[in-house]
């Protein structure tokens, strides 16, 4: 018989890149699923359901206990309400999770099979039950670079990224329309007459975005659009922003190295900026290998790592097609360019990396982990 799969979160923006997968991949012929709903319970599950058609309360306890398996992409907020209740209730199920909530937690794993199936496979073994999966950014990151890692070649790394509104949530992506379209309706008139002043549709420009305030920039808190905000998630009161804390933490968790702090941990760190990208994520990366290692063979490690990363040769014109969020956006390629030594010295790498932060940065690992446990 199908284990009984529950599904939280399903209709909002990670969620639902979550059931296209699945559909895509026909995981629900292996399931049977069981939607949940925090807002409407009682109401009609959606056509993927099969002989439970009613959405069950996501808060109740007992419904939840009823699943094998239970997927959360319904935020941190709903993970730090009720999976401790669910596990006090004796659940002994597989808890999947989008939500950073349970990441760093000892008996968490976070889970990127093409980069760290062993340590998946140590904790199912040893009978993990919670797969969180990381961060947007770092699992990106991984995907495209992840086999310098795997050869123990990278002493340290610093990344600079460029992180698209959709990491902030759907509301964060209408947000940075409204204001392009509100820039381009400042000036449009400007815009048309070819004779017009550059500097004049400029100074248009840079008044009303000062101007924008209230509904206009109620959730990056100033304006994106034409600009950029080099601070992503919490303050951490020591310089550092939270996401550039998990660069460094999640990366050594991801590859079995402890908690991401600890001797033997890789440093990674850098900047993290959010740009007026709508869903991927691009970052400029610059590592510093224990030994200097010739161009064609790190591009050689890297094309051969998984069959979603795709090395970009690092030209004008390849680099301007295949290596944009543009190209990248709806795709599950990870390309990874502009692979060149650096001017510091031959050990000195620089290389520029894409991913659809929804689909390898939040839904693709959630369902690769349900089909690892279907498979065990
Ligand atoms: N956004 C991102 O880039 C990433 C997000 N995550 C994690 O995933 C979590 C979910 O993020 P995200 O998908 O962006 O959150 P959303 O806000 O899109 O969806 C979360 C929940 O909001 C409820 N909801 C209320 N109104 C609507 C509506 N109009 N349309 C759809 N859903 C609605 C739904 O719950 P219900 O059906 O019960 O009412 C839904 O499951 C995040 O909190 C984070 O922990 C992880 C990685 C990346
Ligand atoms: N913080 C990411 C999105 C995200 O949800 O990250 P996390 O899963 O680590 O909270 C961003 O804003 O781009």
């Amino acid at each position: 018989m199908s284990k009984l799969v529950g599904l939280v979160g399903w209709r909002g923006m990670v969620g639902s890149v979550l059931m296209d997968r699945m559909e895509q991949e026909k995981d629900f012929d292996l399931i049977e699923p069981l939607f949940f709903s925090t807002s409407n319970s009682g109401g009609k599950a959606p056509a993927w359901a099969k002989n439970e058609t009613t959405l069950q309360d996501a808060f109740n306890i007992d419904a939840l206990k009823r699943c094998e398996i239970i997927i959360s992409a319904q935020g941190g907020d709903y993970t730090t309400e009720v999976f401790p209740k669910l596990r006090a209730a004796g659940w002994n199920g597989h808890w999947i999770d989008a939500a950073s909530t349970l990441r760093m937690e000892k008996d968490a794993v976070i889970i990127l099979d093409p980069v760290n199936m062993p340590v998946i496979k140590d904790a199912l073994a040893k009978g993990g039950k919670n797969w969180v999966g990381g961060n947007c950014t770092v699992s990106c990151m991984l995907m495209g670079v992840g086999a310098l890692y795997k050869a123990g070649l990278v002493e340290w790394m610093s990344t600079q990224t460029y992180q698209a509104a959709s990491g902030g949530g759907a509301q964060h992506m209408r947000e940075l329309l409204t204001q392009y379209g509100t820039l381009n309706a400042e000036v449009k008139a400007l815009l048309d007459d070819p004779k017009s002043a550059i500097l004049e549709i400029d100074r248009k420009v840079i008044a009303k975005q000062r101007a924008l305030t209230g509904a206009e920039t109620a959730n990056f808190g100033v304006p994106l659009g034409g600009s950029l905000i080099p601070w992503i998630d919490k303050d951490l009161g020591n310089g550092m922003s939270k996401e550039e804390w998990k660069g460094m933490a999640e990366t050594n968790k991801i590859l079995g190295m402890g908690e991401g702090f600890g001797s033997s941990a890789i440093p990674v760190d850098g900047f993290c900026v959010r740009v007026g990208a709508m869903r991927c994520h691009s970052q400029a990366l610059t590592f510093k290998l224990k030994k200097d290692v010739p161009v064609a063979d790190i591009e050689a490690m890297i094309a051969a790592d998984n069959q979603w990363v795709k090395v970009v040769p690092n030209t004008r014109e390849a680099t301007i097609q295949d290596l944009t969020p543009v190209a990248v956006t709806g795709t599950m390629t990870i390309p990874v360019g502009r692979i060149r030594k650096l001017a510091m010295g031959p050990e000195y790498v620089g290389a520029f990396t894409i991913g659809d932060q929804l689909l390898w940065g939040a839904a693709e690992p959630l369902r690769r982990m349900l089909r690892i446990l279907l498979d065990a």
